[in-house]
């Protein structure tokens, strides 16, 4: 009998808006971990803000940026908290890193709390022009996008502090 592979990171994945880069940094000072947030190192490593990337060099080379940094992160011998961008899910083979050593855990919101938490922050390329319908369009192009996930929480009516538990929780029960 072949034995589990321990779980090693947590990776948090999940539309625009839905919290994780915030989760992220609160989850892993409750769970005395590292943590890493995906668009930063990609900012790091590229030297260039995430909407001068998609300016400059397009989403396709942006996705390679993505997978790229998400690899580097994943490689890490520390456990980490990792927060995801919201298309990183979109590419096969991220996924199956992810899902490699990784407890995955999907932020979802209903669409107007999305919209409210994005509208503070105009720097998402992919929300330039009318955020409403380009929220609304992206959410129904990536509706199965982040079923993959071993846990799901829905964090319309949580505080930031309230999902952390939630998680901190779910990751008691599966170890
Ligand atoms: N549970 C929550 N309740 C209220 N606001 C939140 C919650 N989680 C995140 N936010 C706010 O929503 C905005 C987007 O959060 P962020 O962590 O950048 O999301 P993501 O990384 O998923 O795009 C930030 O202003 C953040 O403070
Ligand atoms: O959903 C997406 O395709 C994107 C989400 C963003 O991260 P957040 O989900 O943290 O906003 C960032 O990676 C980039 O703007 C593209
Ligand atoms: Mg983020």
């Amino acid at each position: 009998m072949t034995k589990e592979k321990p779980l090693h990171h947590v990776v948090l994945i999940g539309f625009m808006g839905t919290g994780k880069s915030t989760v992220s940094k609160q989850l892993a000072e409750l769970l005395k971990c590292g943590t890493a947030d995906i668009d930063a190192e990609i900012v790091r490593r590229e030297g260039q803000a995430i909407a001068d990337i998609f300016a400059a060099r397009g989403e396709a080379d942006f996705r390679l940026a993505e997978t790229a940094a998400l690899a580097e992160v994943l490689g890490s011998s520390d456990p980490l908290v990792i927060a995801t961008g919201g298309g990183a899910v979109l590419s096969e083979r991220n996924r199956a890193m992810m899902l490699q050593d990784s407890f995955v855990v999907a932020l979802t919101a209903d669409p107007e709390q999305i919209i409210a938490r994005v509208s503070e922050d105009a720097a998402r390329p992919l929300l330039q022009g009318d955020v409403r319908e380009r929220v609304y369009k992206l959410l129904e192009d990536r509706k199965h996008a982040y079923a993959f996930a071993h846990l799901t929480v829905d964090t319309s009516d949580l505080s930031v502090r309230q999902v952390v538990e939630l998680i901190e929780h779910g990751i008691k029960m599966r170890f």
